[in-house]
């Protein structure tokens, strides 16, 4: 029979039809994994993936052959995920193999390289005989020294891509022979035996005259036919290798699998019962679950109202009626407290998908989801196409969170594909949080997803009460730390509490400014202004990693009246340790957290007491669960504000609340303070008054007039190229196309302008933004568009990436 397959590096991603073994019923099923041969011997074997079978003949002879079917037959993607991931090659204008790519894990892909060796022969002799073209002889040249070499490393030696119809040549007049390697993660096992299903005599009988091989039989007997490894046997590998010899046993091995750990204890914690307001929410929740069918509910509870105790809750029902699910979270690395409490609650039928497993954990993971042995997978973004079968809940939890957009192609946003994956599946979909995003929000007003609020905390806990300290009008004890803010963490140490404050980065930068003549070091390849580690005494670009050394002194005219403007995390880590020389801080942030399970560890400190004082940036706002921090502080609340972003209140609005939800979550109040430099914003008053659905509306509003979303879906083009002219016409020519492929009155074009960091990596990028109001756009166009920039722009080249509702428009 016939079959579709596509593959990354084989006609440009586009589906081929391949003639595959069998009637379909015991044949290849699709999502299957295979290695093909492109025919002509021009290019090289790749991996491929079916994606549909029992297709119609093809008209001409297939342009490539079936060599091997590999992961033993069993498709790596379900049938399921295989309509997910073309949906989402429609929706995010990109090709359904990047998205298939994207949804097998690196360490179920398997890698083949070919490798080329030499036949045996002496270059002396036998050079005569190659007919003399210069990329012979320089292929036979390398082998006569390596005798052995992959193709990629022949490639790149040579500086050549096409050489595999040469080498197919060598190998037909016996110059060399080409192999191939299989390069894929596969499950570890380690030995064990079991008692022989046929035993070649009497055991007790015959090993009666020796007592220690009679003992050992009888103890690995009774483990069953699972086996037992050679440290559950507590025999000698010798004595158990006589008796596999003699047949009372047989060896065999067994597979084991890692379990990964969160870095943070899991104690048990006292069961809860769930209070009336869960008990409300969880009941629709049972409900839709019991009727069966895709459904998607907005779970909008205030911080500290229990939404983790309504998923797990709502889990345990789901894995009763016996199907599975998937929790994500914005970043496992930084919610340890999250996946803790699922662990603790579900045990091994939990796999947890952490970006900092090894390859063989992944592996191990993925297999434990695949066979059904873990039935929740809980992870990042990624998880979305965990190969569960028979799902019955997806979870977003924070489902506000950047994170979950992917900033690579393709651009997918793991929320809405939750949604989309639910409803393929027909699975219960929660998306939860404090402050849901526009889109969500907006979804629930229109009645697309259904509603379901948590107003009040867990156990009578009040909301922490905010404070707004204007700093331009306030007493400073440090230049960055308000007399105020200092008073207040000093009585919460008295009172023997803990504090977290919040350094909001996000459109921070802790550059340097000359007083004497306004010079701003700038990155020579990004343009853009260099931000001061105190750690390193370093200058660093915070998009290309480029370092230099920090002189006291101004590099352009040697003054030494040189600012740090504003105040990273390093520096009011100083100021705040001279006003409490006491006290032990600890510091979270990029460069605190870059060893594996450092969150975890500078969480758990905080959480036994080891400090009072947390400080850091964006990361001590997600989820954290310390009932002994009564203050949060904010050193720049509305630095997030100048972000040219139309996102940048309603992502201020989100981190301001989460970080303040981190405070009085138990019995002791909380108090929170903002120091800002100007007050006037939507977003305060908003935050005052605790109004999710006041500040929504104000924002909406005045989005509405903008045509921006949730009024409007965007599409980001960007165009970028090592000469800035190139770039600019490319995006000329992005404008011009979508000029001519959007209808009257469906969508509105915009630029080119410079991106928001208009050079990085010195590459200078520009956009061209589409609003769109009614239609979509098409895969088709999105590939002709691609197409016709490549085709244009080749010297300087020009390359074009396509965001559909891009997370930011910087
Ligand atoms: N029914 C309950 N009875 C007692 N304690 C509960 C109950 N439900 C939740 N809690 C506790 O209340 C606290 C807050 O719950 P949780 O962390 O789930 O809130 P949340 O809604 O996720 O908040 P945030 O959005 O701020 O992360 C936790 O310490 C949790 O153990
Ligand atoms: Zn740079």
């Amino acid at each position: 029979m016939y079959a579709l397959a596509i593959a990354e590096k084989l006609f440009r991603g586009e589906p081929f039809p391949l003639m595959v073994p069998g009637p379909p019923e015991e044949g290849l099923l699709p999502g299957s994994m295979v290695l093909v041969v492109p025919r002509g011997g021009k290019a090289a074997p790749s991996t491929a993936y079916i994606i549909e079978t029992g297709i119609e003949p093809p008209l001409k002879e297939p342009p490539a052959e079936l060599a091997d079917i590999l992961h033993g037959g069993e498709p790596v993607l379900t049938p399921p995920l295989i309509i997910l991931t073309r949906w989402m090659a429609g929706y995010y204008l990109t090709r359904h193999i990047d998205c298939v790519t994207a949804a097998v894990p690196v360490a179920v892909r398997t890698r083949v390289d070919d490798i080329v060796e030499a036949a045996g022969f002496s270059l002396e002799t036998d050079t005569r005989r190659v007919r003399s073209t210069a990329l012979r002889r320089s292929i036979m040249q390398l082998l006569a020294k390596e005798t052995r070499i992959t193709v990629k490393q022949l490639q790149r030696r040579l500086g050549k891509k096409h050489i595999y119809g040469t080498l197919s040549e060598l190998e037909r007049s016996g110059h060399l022979k080409l192999r191939r390697k299989f390069t894929s993660t596969a499950q570890r096992t380690v030995p064990a035996w079991r008692r022989a299903p046929v035993l070649p005599g009497e055991a007790e009988e015959e090993l009666k005259n020796t007592p220690k091989q009679l003992e050992t039989f009888r103890r690995v007997s009774a483990f069953g036919p699972g086996g037992a490894s050679l440290e559950a046997t507590a025999a000698s590998r010798r004595i158990l290798n006589t008796l596999t010899a003699s047949g009372y046993l047989e060896k065999i091995a067994v597979a084991v699998e890692g379990r990964f750990d969160t870095g943070m204890p899991t104690e048990q914690e006292e069961p809860k019962q769930p209070t009336a307001q869960q008990e409300a929410v969880l009941g629709e929740l049972r409900s839709a679950s019991r009727k069966g069918g895709y459904k998607t509910f907005l779970l909008h509870g205030v911080t500290g109202s229990g939404k983790t105790l309504v998923y797990i809750e709502f889990l345990k029902e789901v894995l009763k009626e016996g199907r599975t699910a998937i929790v994500l979270v914005p970043e496992i690395a930084l919610t340890p407290q999250t996946a803790g409490r699922f662990r603790q609650h579900f045990g091994d039928t939990v796999a947890i998908m952490h970006s900092a497993m090894s390859n063989q954990e992944k592996y191990d993971a993925w297999h434990r989801l695949r066979s059904g042995r873990a039935t929740i997978a809980l992870g990042a973004r990624s998880t979305i196409f965990a190969p569960l079968s028979n799902l019955g809940a997806v979870i977003v939890d924070e489902e506000h969170d950047g994170a979950y957009k992917q900033d690579r192609n393709p651009r997918y946003s793991a929320r809405d594909l939750a949604v989309m994956r639910a409803r393929t599946e027909g699975a219960v979909c929660i998306l939860g949080s404090a402050t849901p995003s526009f889109e969500s929000y907006e979804n629930a007003l229109q009645e697309k997803y259904r509603l379901l609020e948590l107003r009040d905390r867990i156990d009578g806990a009040t909301m922490p009460k905010l404070c707004l300290i204007v700093m331009k009008d306030s007493p400073k004890a440090t230049p960055s730390i308000s007399e105020k803010l200092r008073h207040e963490i000093s009585r919460r140490m008295e009172r023997d509490e803990q504090v977290i404050l919040l350094q909001n980065r996000r459109g921070f930068s802790g550059s340097v400014l000359c007083f004497a003549c306004g010079h701003v070091p700038l990155c020579p390849h990004c343009g853009i202004p260099l931000v001061y580690h105190a750690g390193h005494r370093q200058l660093r670009c915070h998009y290309c990693g480029h370092t230099e050394p920090f002189s006291k002194v101004c590099p352009a005219c040697a003054s030494p009246d040189l600012f740090y403007k504003g105040s990273g995390t390093e520096r009011i880590e100083e100021e705040l340790q001279s006003l409490f020389p006491e006290e032990r801080i600890l510091r979270m942030d990029v460069d605190t957290t870059t060893t594996k399970g450092s969150h975890g560890r500078i969480l758990d400190e905080f959480r036994r007491g080891k400090a009072r004082i947390l400080l850091g940036t964006q990361m001590v706002a997600k989820g954290l669960d310390f009932p002994r921090v009564t203050l949060v502080g904010v050193l720049m609340a509305d630095i997030g504000l100048n972000l040219p972003d139309f996102r940048a209140s309603e992502r201020t609005y989100s981190l301001l609340t989460q970080v303040a939800g981190r405070a009085g979550r138990s019995s002791s109040p909380g108090e929170v303070y903002l120091q800002v430099y100007n007050p006037e914003s939507e977003v305060f008053n908003a935050l005052l008054r605790g109004s999710y659905s006041a500040f929504f509306k104000h924002e909406t509003d005045s989005r509405r007039e903008l045509c921006y979303p949730p009024h409007a879906r965007l599409v980001k083009f960007e165009c970028s190229s090592p000469d800035e002219e190139t770039a600019e016409e490319a995006a000329m020519t992005c404008r011009t196309m979508l000029l001519e492929a959007v209808a009257e009155g469906q969508g509105v074009v915009l630029g080119p302008a410079p991106a928001g960091i208009a050079r990085i990596r010195g590459s200078y990028r520009y956009h061209v933004l589409l609003k769109l109001t009614g239609g979509r756009l098409t895969e088709a166009f999105a590939l002709g568009l691609q197409d016709e920039i490549a085709r244009r722009f080749r010297t300087p080249s020009a390359i074009l990436s396509i965001d559909v509702d891009p997370g930011s428009l910087m």
